[in-house]
C-alpha cells in the first residue's frame, strides 16, 4: 500500500493550510522533516527540515494511530503557514521520500470507504457536506454523513433476515406438520420495512430540492416589473429591465439563500400572443419553466396569465403596486414594497416541503430503496395469495437484502464508486 498525501484545504493564501499524509510510511516522513515523531493526536509545534538542512516552516504536527484516523490508515497532518510556497516546499519534501506518492482526487476518502471508517451514503454525505452552500444543505449532509442512512438500512435489514429465517423453518418442515405458522409474523415484518421505505422514497423529492435547489418562476405580462423584482430580490442588476414590452427573452436565473434553503429564481420573458418568433420561443421557455417550478410568482394587472399552471401555494400580486393604491396584494421591485413578504411566503412554503426529507437523499438512494420495497411487495402478495412457493418469496427478500447492502456499499459495488469518487477533488 503506498504512502499517500495531498494538500488537504483549499489552494490558495490562508492563514493556515493542512497536508495530510497517510500509510505504513507517514510516520517516516514526519520522522525525516521533524526529526522525530510526537504522540498520537498530540498537537506538537516543529521544525520542517528540507533534505539539506534548510528550514521549511515551523508547523503543527498531528499524528494518528492505524484505526484512529480518518483513512483508517497510520496518518499524520502537517499544518504550516498557508502560503502557496511554502505549501509547494512541503509538498515538493515530501515527493522526495521514498514510498511516498501525491494522493489521486477521492483518495484519502477511498480508503476510509474500503477501511470501513465510512460506509458508502457517509462517503456521499462526506461530498454533499463539503459542496454545502446553505444551512439547510449542511444539515442534510451531515444527518447522511453521521450513518443515518446505514443505522436505517441495518434495521430493515434486521427485520428481512429474521422474515426469511421464519420462512426457511417452514421451508425444512414442508414435508411435516409446521408446528407454527409464521406467515403471520413474516407479513408483519415486511409490512413494517415496506411502509419504512415509502416513507423514506416519499421524502426524496425534498432532498433532493434540498440538494440541487428550489425553482421559484416569477411569470407575467410583458413590462409588469418581472426583470426589475428579480434585480431587487438579488440585489444586483441581473437581468436587463426597460419599459419596451418584450425586453426578457432568455431565462435569468439568480441562486440566493432563503432562510437557509437554496433557491433559484427564475426571470422569465413576458406572456403575451406575438408574431416575433424569438419572443415567441422566449415565451415557450417561460411557461414550460414555470410548470416545472416548485412554486410560481404571478405578477399581473388583472389577469392571470394563460399557459401557467397555478398550484395552491403560488402567489398572485399585482405588479408595480406603488402606482395605484389597491387592496389588493401586491409589489414593487421599484419601491421593495411587498417583497419582504413575498421572502417570508416563499421561505415558509418551501421550508414546509423541505420538512418532509428524509435519509434517501441521492437518486441511488431512491432506486435502491424502490426496487427493495417493489421485491418486497412480491414476496408479500406470494405469502398472502399463497401462489406461489414459499421459496421464491424467500428469494425476492434475499434480493431485498442484497440491494440494500449495495445501497450502503456492504456487498462489491465497484461501477458506482467511480461515480461517487469522480466528484471528488484533491486533497479529500
Ligand atoms: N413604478 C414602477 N415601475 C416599475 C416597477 N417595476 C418595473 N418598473 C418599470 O417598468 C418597466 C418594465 O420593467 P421590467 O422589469 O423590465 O418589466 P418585465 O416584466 O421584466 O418586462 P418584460 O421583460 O418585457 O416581460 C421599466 O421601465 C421599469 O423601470 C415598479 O414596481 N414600479
Ligand atoms: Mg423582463
Amino acid at each position: 500500500m503506498d504512502t499517500i498525501y495531498a494538500l488537504a484545504t483549499a489552494q490558495g493564501k490562508a492563514g493556515v493550510a493542512v497536508v495530510r499524509v497517510s500509510g505504513p510510511h507517514a510516520l517516516d516522513a514526519v520522522k525525516t522533516l521533524c526529526g522525530r515523531v510526537p504522540d498520537p493526536r498530540r498537537a506538537t509545534l516543529c521544525d520542517l527540515r528540507d533534505a539539506d538542512g534548510g528550514l521549511i516552516d515551523s508547523a503543527l504536527i498531528l499524528t494518528f494511530s492505524e484505526g484512529a484516523s480518518f483513512t483508517g490508515e497510520i496518518s499524520a497532518e502537517f499544518q504550516v503557514h498557508g502560503s502557496r510556497a511554502t505549501v509547494a516546499a512541503l509538498l515538493h519534501a515530501l515527493s522526495q521520500l521514498p514510498h511516498l506518492r501525491l494522493a489521486e482526487p477521492g483518495e484519502f476518502t477511498r480508503r476510509a470507504l474500503e477501511n470501513g471508517q465510512l460506509d458508502l451514503t457517509e462517503v456521499e454525505g462526506l461530498a454533499d457536506l463539503i459542496d454545502a452552500e446553505t444551512e439547510a444543505q449542511r444539515k442534510q449532509a451531515l444527518r447522511v454523513l453521521s450513518g443515518a442512512l446505514g443505522r436505517k438500512t441495518e434495521s430493515w435489514r434486521h427485520d428481512l433476515i429474521r422474515a426469511m429465517a421464519l420462512l426457511e423453518v417452514t421451508i425444512d418442515f414442508a414435508d411435516e406438520e409446521v408446528p407454527v405458522d409464521v406467515t403471520p409474523e413474516v407479513t408483519q415484518l415486511l409490512r413494517r420495512v415496506t411502509a419504512s421505505l415509502s416513507q423514506e422514497i416519499s421524502g426524496f423529492q425534498a432532498a433532493e430540492r434540498i440538494r440541487d435547489g428550489f425553482e421559484v418562476a416569477i411569470v407575467g405580462p410583458p413590462n409588469i416589473g418581472k426583470s426589475t423584482l428579480l434585480n431587487t430580490l438579488a440585489g444586483r442588476d441581473a437581468a436587463i429591465t426597460s419599459d419596451i414590452a418584450g425586453t426578457t427573452r432568455d431565462v435569468i436565473e439568480v441562486r440566493m439563500d432563503v432562510g437557509g434553503l437554496p433557491v433559484t429564481f427564475l426571470d422569465t420573458a413576458g406572456l403575451r400572443e406575438t408574431e416575433d418568433v424569438v419572443e415567441g420561443l422566449g415565451i415557450e421557455r417561460a411557461v414550460a419553466r414555470a410548470n416545472l417550478a416548485d412554486l410560481r410568482i404571478v405578477l399581473t394587472d388583472g389577469a392571470v396569465p394563460v399557459g401557467v399552471t397555478i398550484t395552491q401555494d403560488d402567489l398572485i400580486l399585482r405588479g408595480k403596486s406603488d402606482l395605484a393604491a389597491s387592496t389588493r396584494p401586491g409589489i414593487s421591485g421599484k419601491t421593495g414594497e411587498g417583497v419582504t413578504d413575498l421572502l417570508s411566503h416563499v421561505q415558509e412554503c418551501l421550508q414546509g416541503r423541505a420538512s418532509t426529507a428524509g435519509l434517501a437523499v441521492q437518486e441511488r438512494h431512491r432506486q435502491a430503496m424502490t426496487h427493495a420495497r417493489t421485491v418486497l411487495e412480491s414476496a408479500l402478495n406470494a405469502l398472502e395469495m399463497g401462489d406461489r412457493p414459499t421459496e421464491l418469496a424467500v428469494e425476492d427478500i434475499r434480493l431485498a437484502v442484497a440491494t440494500l447492502d449495495a445501497l450502503v456499499g456492504r456487498i462489491d459495488v465497484e461501477n458506482v464508486l467511480d461515480e461517487i469518487f469522480s466528484s471528488f477533488c484533491l486533497g479529500k
